[in-house]
């Protein structure tokens, strides 16, 4: 049985409070007894088309860490999908327990009928905590399920396509800040040498770019550093290194009130999904510093691309050639953040915004 702190969802705020704070259409709390599922479905937005987001399986301290999370990505959701041009929604699951301990094959199947009850409002994937094993459980249950392993039919593994897009959003960037895209002997910080990280490296190092690297895994940095003739830079020697670009390809929040005094770098584009610890502070702090800051949710959209072209069978060459538009929508969201005198985060949201709101003249929810 999942054990989690019964304590108020929040302490100032009502749940209908918490939901319309950013318009969340539907909030689904899914119970088992016998299995001993607690999750929560978080729908933010479905004009676009049916919601889709990855499932997280986390012991949350409280119920309302659970719910603000899954409150927190299915809206980052809804923005991503909208400025990829995708006709998706945005939503999230979390799965409230210790992934290692309390996941079953019954307890993932009962969560599969949850979200086959949603009727295709809710689409899902893998996040942090579930692996594609777990995901074929889900499927078992219902359709509703991509970022399948080519095997089932499915795309396979994202994270070449998401680092082909966060590598076109950084060439937009550098368009921006240096007037040409080519990256030829820039020097480029890449934090997180993980998936992403690692193809994206595989990308620029075709471009004789300079790259540092930093991880926490040693014997990654190793791998990675040998194959591209990388330099490796302490965990927090990276903030402050001279280099042309910073790409954050770990966690997130790693720009912050800590770390942004110390940038030298004139753009910044990475993987990482919520790279500003806080949007609005930290977004407005780089532009104020005149560092390019290539939306995160925008740039890293390859693997939602890739997720959702399974939807009507999966082809390569076109979750590719729409992951490759991103670097048309990163300069025409730094444009509009230049004329506007806005931060690129923000424009990025009004932009995403104003797409939503054009669509919900033909169509207002899914
Ligand atoms: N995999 C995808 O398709 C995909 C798609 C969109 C966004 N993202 C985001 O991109 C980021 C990377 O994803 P991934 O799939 O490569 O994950 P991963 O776990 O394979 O790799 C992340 C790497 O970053 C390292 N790391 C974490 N924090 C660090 C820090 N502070 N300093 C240095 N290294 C650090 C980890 O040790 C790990 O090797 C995540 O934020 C993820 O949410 C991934």
């Amino acid at each position: 049985m999942v054990e989690v702190k019964d304590v108020e969802l929040s302490k100032d705020k009502s749940v209908f409070s918490q939901l319309a704070e950013h318009n969340h259409e539907k909030v689904v709390f899914c119970h088992d007894h016998d299995t001993g599922l607690k999750a929560i479905i978080g729908i933010h937005n479905t004009v676009l088309g049916p919601a889709i987001g990855g499932t997280r399986m986390w012991a949350y301290a409280s119920e309302a860490e659970a719910l603000d999370d899954v409150l927190r990505l299915s809206r980052w959701m809804t923005y991503k999908a909208a400025i990829s041009g995708l006709n998706m929604g945005g939503g999230s699951a979390v799965i409230i327990g210790d992934a290692k301990e309390a996941k079953t094959e019954a307890l993932l199947r009962k969560f599969g009928r949850f979200v086959k009850n949603l009727n295709g409002a809710f689409i899902t994937a893998e996040d942090i905590g579930m692996t594609a094993k777990d995901m074929e459980y889900i499927r078992m249950e219902t359709q509703h399920v991509t970022g399948l392993p080519e095997a089932m039919g499915g795309g396979g593994d994202p994270s070449p396509v998401a680092a082909y897009g966060t590598y076109m959003g950084m060439k937009a960037a550098a368009k921006k800040a240096f007037g040409s895209d080519s990256l030829q002997g820039k020097k480029i910080a890449v934090q997180g040498v993980g998936n992403v990280g690692a193809y994206l490296i595989e990308l620029l190092a075709k471009e004789n770019v300079q790259l540092f690297i930093t991880d926490i895994y040693e014997d990654r940095l190793r791998e990675v550093s040998s194959k591209y003739g990388a330099r490796v830079v302490g965990m927090n020697e990276i903030y402050g290194l001279e280099v042309d670009i910073y790409a954050p390809c770990g966690l997130g929040g790693t720009i912050n009130d800590k770390t942004i005094d110390r940038l030298k770098c004139k753009v910044i584009a990475g993987s990482a999904n919520n790279q500003l610890r806080d949007e609005t502070v930290h977004g407005a702090a780089l532009e104020a510093r005149g560092i390019v800051y290539a939306p995160d949710f925008l740039i890293n959209a390859g693997g939602l691309i890739n997720v959702c072209s399974e939807l009507d069978g999966y082809n390569r060459e076109s979750a590719y050639a729409q992951t490759e538009r991103i670097y048309k929508y990163t300069l025409d969201i730094l444009d509009l953040a230049e004329r506007e005198g806005i931060h690129t985060q923000l424009a990025a949201i009004k932009m995403a915004e104003k797409r939503i709101n054009n669509i919900s003249k033909v169509r207002s929810t899914y």
